[in-house]
């Protein structure tokens, strides 16, 4: 089958699986033509299949560390005239890539919300994997099942400060619209916090503690975005944010028990806008992630979600240059976040228009990224090539 990209609002519905794999490929070689640093033996991430999760498990095993890695994801593999999520093919050729230099790369799909899925890990850290010394909460969701109360809360993005309107980019058809980014209810928030909050990241870390399946000084980090005052109102003053602020709340509470019992550490990072599958999602964000690119990319200072991640763990994790604000937040969005950067931004921010913005904004370079989250616009892949799916779908991840 030929496959093509196809798109609902800001999320894709196809993917490519040979593009996947390039793109895997790229950024394994981006780590390894990059300084390296001495990291973790064994790692967990959840939320391992794109995005940012993705980013940190190759920095990790490619980066020098030579990292052993478990990764959980919610992915579907191709049926029918289904292709599969790109996130399916990249838990597969990041396996394959990692298992070919002899690191161990084991890959759980399924929902990390569930309390089976908890069980079923540790049991494999403790018969097959060994103790972990670094978890990673990169989950990006729209709903859990609370494996407690039974309940299933669906996320809202939305405002907190009364209805927003503001401009955001139209894919299919290249052009710049108006977006309503609606108030949300105290239900919205409540369920939003319930999704995105720490609460699945406490439950993750006192079960593995429990089990006993933490290395002495296991440290673990969940991300976050606080972005600039301009994009406050759409995420920071949000339902999101109020669901980001529960997240801080949890790194808190975590640092204090991983301190005393292993003398370990729980941290949030906060990290770059990036198109990725979850934040293409977000109203209005998208126009604000195009002016930002075209700024950083002038000054020379943008990044990727790989050299984002690179760069956190090199120079701040596992390294001797880390930023830390005063709420103790890793804060790679340093970059993002400095003054001309933003005072640019804003002013870009006041000019754009349905005329302007393809000039003004690096809509390009936003669309392709977007389309790359599935695999398509990759250089050296023929997409006018048949794509055989079957054999696609008898590989395991
Ligand atoms: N994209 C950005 O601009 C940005 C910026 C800063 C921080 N962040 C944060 O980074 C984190 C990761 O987001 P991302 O942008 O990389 O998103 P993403 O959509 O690329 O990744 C989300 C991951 O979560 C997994 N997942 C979702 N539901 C699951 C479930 N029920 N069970 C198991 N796995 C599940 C997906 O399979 C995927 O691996 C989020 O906390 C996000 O807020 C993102």
């Amino acid at each position: 089958m030929i496959i093509e990209p196809k798109y609902k609002g800001g999320i894709l519905l196809t993917a490519h699986p040979e593009g996947c794999k390039k793109l895997v490929e790229k950024q394994i070689k981006y780590v390894k033509n990059n300084k390296s640093y001495n990291g973790a033996k064994k790692a967990l991430i959840i939320g391992a299949s794109s995005g940012y999760g993705l980013a940190t498990r190759i920095s990790l095993a490619f980066g020098g560390s030579k990292t052993d890695t478990i990764g959980i994801s919610y992915e579907n593999g191709p049926r029918g005239k289904r292709t599969g999520t790109a996130g399916w093919y990249n838990n597969i050729f990041f396996k394959e890539a990692a298992e070919k230099e002899g690191l161990k790369a084991k890959n759980f799909v399924g929902d990390a919300f569930s309390l089976e899925m908890k069980d079923e890990v540790i049991k494999y850290i403790k018969e097959e994997f060994g103790k972990v010394d670094l978890v990673i909460y990169s989950l990006a969701s729209g709903r859990r099942k609370d494996p407690i109360d039974g309940e299933t809360y669906i996320s809202a993005l939305k405002s907190t400060t009364g209805d927003i309107v503001g401009p955001t980019v139209d894919l299919k058809n290249d052009t710049l619209i108006q977006q309503t980014m609606e108030n949300a209810t105290e239900e919205d928030i409540k369920a939003t916090v319930k999704v995105m909050g720490g609460e699945d990241w406490e439950l993750w870390i006192k079960a593995l503690l429990e089990a006993d399946v933490l290395e002495k000084g296991a440290r673990t980090f969940a991300y976050t975005y606080i972005g600039p005052k301009i994009t406050y109102g759409i995420y920071k003053d949000g339902t999101i944010g109020a669901a980001k602020r529960h997240l801080e709340k949890t790194a808190k509470e975590l640092n204090k028990i991983l301190k005393e019992k292993l003398s370990g550490e729980a941290a949030v990072s906060s990290n770059k806008a990036l198109v990725t599958k979850a934040s293409a999602y977000i109203p209005i964000f998208p126009v604000y992630a195009t002016l930002l690119f075209k700024v950083m990319k002038e000054k020379g200072t943008h990044e990727g979600c790989i050299e984002q991640t690179h760069r956190l763990f090199l120079d701040m994790i596992y390294g001797d240059n880390p930023i830390i604000d005063k709420e103790g937040r890793y804060r790679p969005d340093n970059l993002e976040m400095e003054e001309d950067v933003q005072d640019k931004v804003n002013e870009l921010w006041k000019q754009i228009n349905e005329n302007n913005f393809k000039e003004i904004s690096d809509y390009a370079g936003f669309k392709k990224d977007f389309l790359q989250l599935g695999g398509f616009e990759v250089e050296g892949i023929d997409y006018s090539k048949d794509i055989d799916l079957e054999t696609y779908a008898k590989l395991i991840p």
